[in-house]
C-alpha cells in the first residue's frame, strides 16, 4: 500500500492519470510485463482506476455504473461488491442522484471489480465519513494482501501509518520515496509541505527559512 503525497499542484493526479493511460504521456506502462494498450478485456485484471472526479455522467443504476468500462462482471462478483460497499439500499437509484460519498463507494467498487494487480486511487477518502474511510482502507489492505499494489493519493497525512510506503511528489517529480513511517523525517518533507509537527500531534505552518531557529 503506497501513499502518494505532495502539495497541491505537485503532480499526483497527473502521475496517476499517466499510469492509467487517461493522459497523454511519454513512455509506456507495463504491468506484469504487459503493455496496457494491448491487453483488451484483461485490462480490469491488471489495472483499476478511481479518478479524482466523483461525477458519473449518465443516469444509470449502480450495477451498470460499476460495470462501466470494466467488461462483464459475474453476478457473484457483483453481489460481493454490493455487500462490501453496502450498495443494496442504493441499487434502484440512478447514480446521478447519489451523494458524493455514495458515488465514491460505487466508483471504488468499480475500481476493485476486476481484483486488479495495480489499483490507482486519486484521493478516494476525501468525501468519506470516518466509517467509510476505514472501510476503504480495509478494501485497499485486502487488495494488497491478495498480491495487488495500491497507489493512493491523499492529503490527510494522519493516515500515513495505515500505508507501507510513501512517495512524495512535487514539481512534477518524485522527491522522496520511503517507508510511510519514515517519510516525515525526510529532509525535503518540511520544505515541500511548508508545515512542521506541532506540540499537539498536529501540524503548524513552518516559519520561512530566515526566521527558523537553528536546532
Ligand atoms: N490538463 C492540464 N493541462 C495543463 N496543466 C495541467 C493540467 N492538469 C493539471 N495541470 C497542472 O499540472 C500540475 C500538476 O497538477 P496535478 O493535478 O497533477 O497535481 P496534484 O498533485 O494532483 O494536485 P492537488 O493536490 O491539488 O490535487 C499543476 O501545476 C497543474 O496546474
Amino acid at each position: 500500500m503506497v501513499a502518494l503525497i505532495g502539495p497541491n499542484g505537485g503532480g499526483k493526479t497527473s502521475l496517476l492519470r499517466a499510469i492509467a493511460g487517461a493522459e497523454e504521456a511519454s513512455g509506456s506502462v507495463r504491468i506484469a510485463g504487459e503493455r496496457l494498450t494491448a491487453v483488451g478485456s484483461r485490462r480490469s485484471r491488471l489495472l483499476g482506476f478511481m479518478s479524482s472526479s466523483r461525477e458519473i455522467g449518465w443516469e444509470i443504476p449502480v450495477a451498470d455504473a460499476i460495470a462501466l468500462g470494466t467488461g462483464p462482471i459475474s453476478a457473484e462478483r457483483l453481489g460481493e461488491l454490493f455487500e462490501r460497499f453496502e450498495l443494496g439500499p442504493l441499487a434502484d437509484r440512478p447514480v446521478t442522484r447519489l451523494s458524493t460519498g455514495e458515488r465514491s463507494r460505487v466508483l471504488m467498487a468499480r475500481a476493485v471489480a476486476g481484483a486488479p494487480l495495480v489499483l490507482l486511487l486519486d484521493e478516494p477518502l476525501s468525501n468519506l465519513d470516518p466509517y467509510w474511510v476505514l472501510q476503504f482502507l480495509g478494501a485497499m489492505r485486502e487488495r494488497a494482501e491478495e498480491g495487488g499494489c495500491v497507489l493512493c493519493a491523499l492529503h490527510d497525512l494522519s493516515l500515513l501509518p495505515r500505508f507501507d510506503r510513501a512517495v512524495l511528489v512535487s514539481d512534477g517529480a518524485i522527491q522522496a520515496d520511503a517507508a510511510a513511517s519514515l517519510i516525515q523525517d525526510h529532509p525535503r518533507f518540511g520544505a515541500i509541505f511548508r508545515v512542521q509537527p506541532d506540540e499537539r500531534g498536529g501540524w503548524e505552518v513552518r516559519p520561512p527559512e530566515g526566521r527558523r531557529s537553528s536546532p
